[in-house]
Formats: C-alpha cells, sequence, structure tokens
C-alpha cells in the first residue's frame, strides 16, 4: 500500500501550528517563572505619545493611582524599561538604605548626555569613583556648612534688594514668583561665580527650559534599544541649543575667573575677595596634583548642577509656602506673629536670628511634605541583579521613588492633604534621610548634598516677606480661587506665577539699613 503524504500547504500550516504552540507555552512558562519573583504591578505601561499622554495625568499622580492598585512596590515596564515604582517609606528604607550601594547608580538619559556632558555632573553621573571624587569635593569644599556660611552675606544683600524692590511696589499686584526666582537666582550665581553674569537672565530661562525637557519620560529614555529615536526625537534639537549657549556663557565664566586668577597670581599674592564657587572648581583644572582632575567640559557640568539645582529647587519651595499660607490665613498669622516677635526683639533683620524661628522651620518642612521640589527625587538605577523582600530586580531596572506619594501616605500622616506645620513642631522627624516617610532630599548615598545651602534660601526670603508685608491676592480673589494645577519637570512649580498685592507692615529696618 502506498503512504499517501500530506500536501506541503498542509504540512506547512502544522509545522506552523507546533512552532505556535510551543512558542506560546514557552513563553507562558518564561513569564510564570519570573512573574513570581517580580514585584506585581501591570506588566507593560503602553507608551502613546508624550508624557501626559504616558500616565493620563501628572506622573507623581498617576503613579501613586495605579500603586494603590498594584502596591508600594510595583513592577512596570515604560516602553523598553523596567522599572519599580516604590511608594512607601519601607520599601524606600530597602531602596535607598538596606540595598543603597546597589541602587546608588543613575540612568543615562538623552537630557543628561546632552545638558550635561555625557552626564558628567554629579546629578546624573554613574555610581563609581568619578562620582564619588566629586561628591567628597562638593561635601567638603562647595557645599560645607562653612562655605554656605561665608555666603552670608550675598544672600542678606539680595534679600535687603528684594524688600526693598517689594516695599517700592506696596499696594500694586506684583508678581512674587518671577521675583524670588530672580532672587534666588541671583544669590546663586553670586556664590557660584562671584558676581551676576552679564547673562545672568539668559541663564535662568536656559534653566528653566532645560527642566521642562528633563522630566526623564522622553521617548528616547524609554525605547533605549532603539538608537535612532534619540536622533530623531524633537527634544534633541532643543536640548542641543540650549546646551550651546549655556556652554557660551559658563566659557566666559571660566575664562574670567582663570584670568582674574593669572593677574592676581602675577601681583603675587591674594586678590583679596572671598572664594566663590568656581574658584575652588578650578584648582582641579586639568590639575593632576590633587589626585583627581576635571577637564574644561566636567567644570562646565558642575556649574551647571549648582547653578540649576541651587536655584530652581528654592525658590519652587518658596513660592509653594507663600501659596499655602495665603490659602491658611491662620498659618500665615502664626509665622508673621513669630518672625515679627523675634525680628522686633533683636531689633533687626537678619539671618542668626532663624534659629529661634520653630514655627516658620515648620512651615517649610511641611511645604516640602506636600510640595517636595523633585517629588520623584532623580531616578536610579539597579547596578546589578539584587533582591528586595523576595523579589528579584534585575540590573539596569530603573527606580522611581515616589517621595510626593509617600509625604501624603495617611498610613504615616494624619490628614495627609492639609497644610499643618504644626505637626512637626514636637516632631523629630528631620530631612536627613533617616525617616522615610519624610524624604525630600532623598536619602542613602544620593542625597541631595546641597541641603543647607538649600534650606537657608527658603527660610531665609519667607521669614523678610513676612516680617516687612501683610499679604492679599488681587482683583478680589478668594484664596480658594487659587489655582493649583502643577507643571511637571525635574522640578515641580505651581502652573500660575503667584501675584500678590504687599502691604507694609514694617519697613523701619529698610532705613536704618541704608
Ligand atoms: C529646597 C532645596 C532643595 C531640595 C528640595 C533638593 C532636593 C534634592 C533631591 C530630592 C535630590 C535627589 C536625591 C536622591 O536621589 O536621593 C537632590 C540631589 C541633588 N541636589 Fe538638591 N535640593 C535642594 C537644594 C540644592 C542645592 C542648593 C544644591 C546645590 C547648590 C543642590 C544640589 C544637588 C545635587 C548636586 C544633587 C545630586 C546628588 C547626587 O546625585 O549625588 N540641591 N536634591
Amino acid at each position: 500500500m502506498e503512504l499517501q503524504l500530506p500536501s506541503f500547504p498542509i504540512l506547512l500550516s502544522f509545522f506552523l501550528f507546533v512552532f505556535m504552540v510551543v512558542n506560546i507555552l514557552m513563553k507562558r512558562a518564561k513569564i510564570s517563572s519570573s512573574a513570581s519573583k517580580l514585584p506585581p504591578g501591570p506588566q507593560k505601561l503602553p507608551f502613546v505619545g508624550n508624557m501626559h499622554q504616558l500616565f493620563g495625568s501628572l506622573p507623581h499622580h498617576a503613579l501613586r493611582d495605579l500603586a494603590k492598585e498594584h502596591g508600594p512596590f510595583m513592577y512596570l515596564r515604560i516602553g523598553q524599561v523596567p522599572t519599580i515604582v516604590v511608594s512607601s517609606p519601607e520599601y524606600a528604607k530597602e531602596v535607598m538604605r538596606t540595598h543603597d550601594v546597589v541602587f546608588a547608580s543613575r540612568p543615562r538619559l538623552l537630557s543628561s548626555q546632552i545638558m550635561l556632558y555625557d552626564c558628567t555632573d554629579l546629578a546624573f553621573a554613574p555610581y563609581g569613583e568619578y562620582w564619588r571624587q566629586l561628591r567628597k569635593i562638593c561635601m567638603q569644599e562647595l557645599l560645607s556648612t562653612a562655605r554656605v556660611q561665608s555666603f552670608r552675606s550675598i544672600r542678606e544683600e539680595e534679600m535687603f534688594n528684594l524688600v526693598e524692590w517689594i516695599a517700592s511696589n506696596v499696594g500694586s499686584a506684583i508678581n512674587l514668583t518671577e521675583k524670588i526666582q530672580t532672587s534666588t537666582y541671583g544669590i546663586t550665581s553670586r556664590a557660584a561665580f562671584g558676581k551676576k553674569s552679564r547673562e545672568h537672565g539668559e541663564f535662568i530661562s536656559i534653566v528653566a527650559e532645560a527642566v521642562e525637557l528633563s522630566g526623564g519620560f522622553e521617548l528616547a529614555d524609554l525605547f533605549p534599544s532603539f538608537g535612532f529615536l534619540a536622533l530623531i526625537s524633537r527634544a534633541r534639537p532643543k536640548l542641543k541649543r540650549l546646551q550651546l549657549r549655556a556652554a557660551r556663557i559658563m566659557e566666559n565664566i571660566i575664562k574670567e575667573h582663570v584670568e582674574d586668577g593669572e593677574k592676581s597670581a602675577e601681583k603675587s599674592g591674594e586678590s583679596g575677595k572671598e572664594e566663590d564657587l568656581v574658584d575652588v572648581l578650578l584648582k582641579f583644572y586639568n590639575n593632576g596634583d590633587l589626585g583627581f582632575s576635571l577637564t574644561s567640559d566636567n567644570l562646565k557640568a558642575v556649574i551647571w548642577d549648582i547653578f540649576a539645582a541651587g536655584s530652581e529647587t528654592s525658590a519652587t519651595a518658596v513660592d509653594w509656602a507663600m501659596i499655602e499660607m495665603i490659602r491658611n490665613p491662620r498659618v500665615m498669622r502664626k509665622a508673621q506673629d513669630e518672625v515679627r516677635e523675634v525680628f522686633g526683639r533683636k531689633g533687626s533683620v537678619d539671618e542668626a536670628g532663624l534659629t529661634d524661628m520653630k514655627y516658620l522651620k515648620s512651615v517649610v518642612k511641611e511645604t516640602l511634605r506636600l510640595h517636595p521640589s523633585a517629588p520623584l527625587l532623580l531616578p536610579r538605577e539597579c547596578g546589578e541583579k539584587c533582591e528586595v523582600d523576595g523579589y528579584e530586580i534585575p540590573a539596569k531596572t530603573r527606580i522611581i521613588v515616589n517621595a510626593w506619594a509617600i509625604g501624603r501616605d495617611p498610613n504615616y500622616w494624619t490628614e495627609p492633604e492639609s497644610f499643618i506645620p504644626e505637626r512637626f513642631l514636637d516632631s523629630s522627624i528631620d530631612f536627613k534621610g533617616n525617616n522615610f516617610e519624610y524624604i525630600p532630599f532623598g536619602a542613602g548615598r544620593r542625597i541631595c548634598p546641597g541641603m543647607s545651602f538649600g534650606l537657608i534660601n527658603v527660610e531665609l526670603p519667607l521669614a523678610l516677606l513676612l516680617y516687612h508685608f501683610d499679604w492679599k491676592l488681587p482683583g478680589g480673589m478668594k484664596h480658594e480661587d487659587l489655582d493649583m494645577t502643577e507643571l511637571f519637570g525635574v522640578t515641580v512649580r505651581r502652573k500660575e506665577d503667584l501675584h500678590l498685592i504687599p502691604i507694609a507692615f514694617d519697613l523701619s529696618p529698610l532705613e536704618k539699613s541704608k
């Protein structure tokens, strides 16, 4: 009997069918064997466009909503990027203390590659020897308590100018957001460069634009294996242009410092002027003697960090504090009473008085709880395969810590959505990264090195604004009408600028200091 072989199309269909079944079975096996190890969460978050379309709302809000469904240690795949979102103090502690070394790196984002000279600043440098050396310089030389103290007269002078300007506008509506920003950038600029650069205004606007482009959810960042996306990204030419403009300004600043240094060397002596941050950095410029040398690109990356991280964060915090106090007149009155009592008793308005202002300090803490300047901190990256709470975290997984959601966790905070500075009055909770329910400056190895510089730049302007003036909203606007919509970037500020009418309370210290 002759055996009849099936025809070619039938054979092909059969093999295809077998291939598909085997494939499906293998995939299921793969998923089930790894799913039991990976934390729970929607396995894939389809990427459909820009960040707002991706999340449907602001990322820190949307990620909190997702975490309510999937838990505080949630696994997402955003585009191609495996991502863990941490939304509870317990898991924050796992990531930033127990396994801090493993999670101490940063992902290489398109914006930091372009703006920060291939991530050679401090904030986006990968964890390793270069970062360690730079961090040491920052902690010991650039942002030490003594250095921050040495800029006291700069702060007081800039603040005096701000108050004087407001005093000349009492009774009229002013854009307080803008003025606070200019003054804060003024302080950082003078501390970093010795003076405001000629292009001060331009530098501020470059930073503001770059911050908006640096949210970390750029298409190219979410599909890293498609290298061409980085080349065709719409953000790329914008970032390139910003980088060139910023480079020109920073090169001028460096050049002036080098020339000044040469002139004072020629006179073989001290220049007599207070050392600024660029002077300190220049000691490491192409200088092997100190065991660590910085190129001119490295210098620019670090200068950018200080100027951007140092100003935007503090200015945003002052803005949120003023908005919350306008919305909560009881808090505003109590803070004013304290500030007026302390400064009134001292007979002058100065930085030393701030230590006595317990309530004002609680206002600042409460502001940073509800409005951490960087609600998702800065992204981290898992350096090597690691196990957390029985879950396996593969190397290169991106870690997002939702500090904003943690600061509003009802398991830790009563009335978490309300602005109640009193909660900090008799509490030992501080900013230093030991209380994982409160991490506006982050925690662990990557904790913000500019904390004391930042805090003084928030407390001093607030004390002065509250001491010298009463404040009201323009055009009969009620505080309930204030639009609290946020604008997302590396830092999150309010979408609308704050316009207020200052009413003079006591301007006599201004007269005395003239
Ligand atoms: C209210 C003011 C400030 C707030 C709320 C703030 C917040 C933060 C946060 C959340 C981080 C990320 C921490 C982490 O990943 O765990 C950070 C890092 C950083 N901050 Fe600040 N910051 C402030 C002021 C400053 C100032 C004044 C400077 C410098 C002049 C500064 C320089 C930096 C740098 C360089 C990093 C990166 C550190 C690293 O990766 O090693 N910050 N900051």
